[in-house]
């Protein structure tokens, strides 16, 4: 049976792509612009922080025990596990999101997008692709963040995500983020009906 997910407040927005595609960056300049208007779903992860993440504001950073306890007790709408971490949206993030009023935003995988499509969470799905492989490979060698083989994991999952992300019908609308500002320009006007009756 699908998790039960509470109908509250405006629909969310599902955000997925490859690794390095640009999503973090695009939600933290949509954020940024609309100050209020929008609310980040923290997840769960087993991984490490990276330099400058923080603890309850990027994720929220636990152990494979913890994170396996909360999914059997039925905490989370969606998990799965990427590049050999767990990964999972509470039901708590939404919906401390949702009571405030805001849109909120899941930044998931493929895995989780399939999973969310079985609640009743209803939310809008946005694929964030990257020019070429090429240039995906480029990007997440300037993030340094990843360590060769987390890299090569990564591009790997990334060419099935690219698969999933051009079958019609997956997501509502699919950016390319080659020009940074034009995919903004992109996302900005998809989102300006959500925003405009969030505001009213
Ligand atoms: N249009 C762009 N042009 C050049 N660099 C970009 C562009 N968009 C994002 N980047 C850079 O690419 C890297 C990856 O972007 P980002 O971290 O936002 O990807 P992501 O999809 O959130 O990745 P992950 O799923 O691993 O969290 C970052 O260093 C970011 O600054
Ligand atoms: N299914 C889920 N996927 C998630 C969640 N939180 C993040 N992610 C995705 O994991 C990868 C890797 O993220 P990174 O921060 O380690 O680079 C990326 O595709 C995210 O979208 C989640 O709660 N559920």
């Amino acid at each position: 049976m699908a998790p039960a997910v509470s109908p509250l407040g405006p629909r969310p927005l599902v955000f997925c792509g490859p690794s390095g595609s640009g999503k973090s960056t695009l939600i933290k300049q949509i954020m940024s612009d609309f100050k209020g208007v929008f609310g980040f779903s923290v997840s769960h992860t087993t991984r490490s922080p990276r330099p400058g993440e923080v603890d309850g504001k990027d994720y929220h950073y636990v152990s494979r025990e913890i994170m396996e306890k909360g999914i059997s007790n039925g905490e989370f709408i969606e998990s799965a596990t990427f590049s050999d971490n767990m990964y999972g949206t509470s039901k708590k993030a939404v919906e401390d999101v949702q009571r405030s009023n805001k849109i909120c935003i899941l930044d998931i995988d493929t895995q989780g997008v399939k999973l969310i499509k079985q609640t009743s969470l209803n939310p809008i799905f946005i694929f964030m692709k990257p020019p070429s492989m090429e240039v995906l490979e480029q990007r997440l060698r300037g993030r340094n963040t990843e360590s060769e083989e987390s890299l090569q994991k990564r591009l790997l999952i990334a060419k099935a995500e690219m698969e999933y992300g051009s079958e019609p019908c997956n997501f509502d609308i699919i950016i390319e983020n080659d020009q940074l500002d034009k995919a903004y320009q992109e996302l900005k006007e998809f989102l300006m009906p959500f925003i405009e009756e969030v505001k009213n």
